[in-house]
């Protein structure tokens, strides 16, 4: 498993290449729009010193990048294919179709879509059994989690081969045996924005607040505990079940607004005019380098309690099996007393 083809380059596939270039592996990429390969090796550029902190697979370089004139070309020597095309059901339905057409049939196809199922996806291909979804998150080359989930004519190895191969390539996987409008990870993040722009439509809240609120509160623990271990801990000694039960009646009171909000252009100018109030004159590329930072900082931190929590839980085993032995050692000293006082 070495070359990865990547079909289409933009935010989210040209994250992709980035990834698996520190992952050692050769990319070819195909992206339709002219500008594609320019954009595509800034994003990359821009990516590396992130990832270069982070550590890179032995051998990984930004040199192992190939871009290639046509589709065919790109994913004719793949081992795995990575679509990301833009979110537009008919042009993934005939983009997939090409792919499985010019791909090895061996290969696995995985579409980084954020909410058509595969169901949708693969009518018009010719071997869908194939064609996976593998859902990532912005940027792929360091938010690790990615959902993997089949359609109808999806083979069942084949959604085994995906998510096997992404844990290889460094993800953190979840593989969905149903398919669910949204995946996982989408329908919990939606629904937070879904308020957000309700209070922004509502003018209850402004965009500085709604990332604050975020930031500093719910999303800084979001980091480690899920809402689920979140919430638990918010029951007190009585854990998840005090918590339902206490707060539980709340979650009908009309503090939350889960309809869509009217999209108005009204909305849309605000959300707009207050984000840019918030990122406060920083360029797109300052954003970016500020968000990798901090990703790789907590990511950094995270996994330095983990590897202190593993060597205390290695230091106790040990005293525990010390402890045990000490135990046993006592024991056949009293079964040889015993027995001398018997005899
Ligand atoms: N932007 C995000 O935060 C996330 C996006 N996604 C999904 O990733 C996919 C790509 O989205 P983005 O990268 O955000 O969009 P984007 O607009 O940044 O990039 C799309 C790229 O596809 C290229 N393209 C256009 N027609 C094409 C075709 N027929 N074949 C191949 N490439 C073509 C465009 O030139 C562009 O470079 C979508 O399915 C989206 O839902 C998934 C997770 C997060
Ligand atoms: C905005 N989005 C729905 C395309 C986002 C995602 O699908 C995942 C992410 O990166 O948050």
């Amino acid at each position: 498993m070495r070359t990865v083809a990547c079909v289409g380059a933009g935010v989210i596939g040209g994250g992709w290449v980035a990834h698996f270039l520190a992952r050692g592996y050769r990319v070819t990429a195909w992206d339709p729009a002219p500008d594609a390969e320019r954009r595509l090796r800034d994003l990359v550029d821009s990516a590396w010193p992130a990832l270069t902190r982070l550590g890179l697979a032995e051998g990984a370089s930004t040199a192992d990048l190939t871009v290639a004139p046509t589709l065919a070309e790109a994913v004719a020597g793949a081992d795995f294919v990575q679509e990301s095309a833009p979110e537009r059901l008919e042009l993934k339905v005939d983009l997939l179709a090409e792919i499985d057409a010019a791909a090895p049939a061996h290969v696995v196809v995985g579409s980084s879509t954020s909410g058509y199922s595969m169901s949708e996806m693969q009518v018009r291909a010719a071997r869908p059994g194939r064609l996976v979804v593998g859902h990532p998150f912005n940027p792929p080359y360091l938010v690790p989690l990615v959902e993997v989930v089949g359609g109808a004519a999806t083979d069942a190895w084949a959604v085994e081969w995906a998510s096997e191969f992404y844990r290889a390539a460094g993800k953190s996987v979840i593989t969905m045996d149903r398919e669910l409008p949204g995946f996982i990870g989408n329908r919990i993040q939606e629904a937070a924005w879904r308020e957000a722009l309700h209070m922004v439509a509502n003018g209850e809240a402004t965009a500085e607040q709604i990332d604050l609120a975020m930031t500093a509160g719910p999303g800084l623990r979001w980091a480690f505990f899920g809402p689920c271990l979140t919430f638990h801990l918010a029951g007190g000694e009585g854990g998840m079940a005090h918590m339902l039960d206490h707060f539980g009646p709340s979650l009908k009171s009309p503090w939350t607004r889960l309809e869509s909000p009217e999209l108005t252009p009204e909305l849309r100018d605000a959300m707009v005019r207050e984000t840019d109030e918030v990122a406060a004159g920083r360029s797109n590329a300052e954003l970016i380098a500020q968000r990798d930072r901090r990703l790789i900082a907590v990511m950094r931190a995270l996994a330095e309690v983990e590897a202190e929590e593993a060597a205390e839980a290695a230091e106790a085993r040990e005293a525990e099996g010390r402890s045990a032995e000490a135990r046993a050692v006592g024991g056949d000293r009293e079964d040889r007393a015993a027995a001398q006082v018997r005899a």
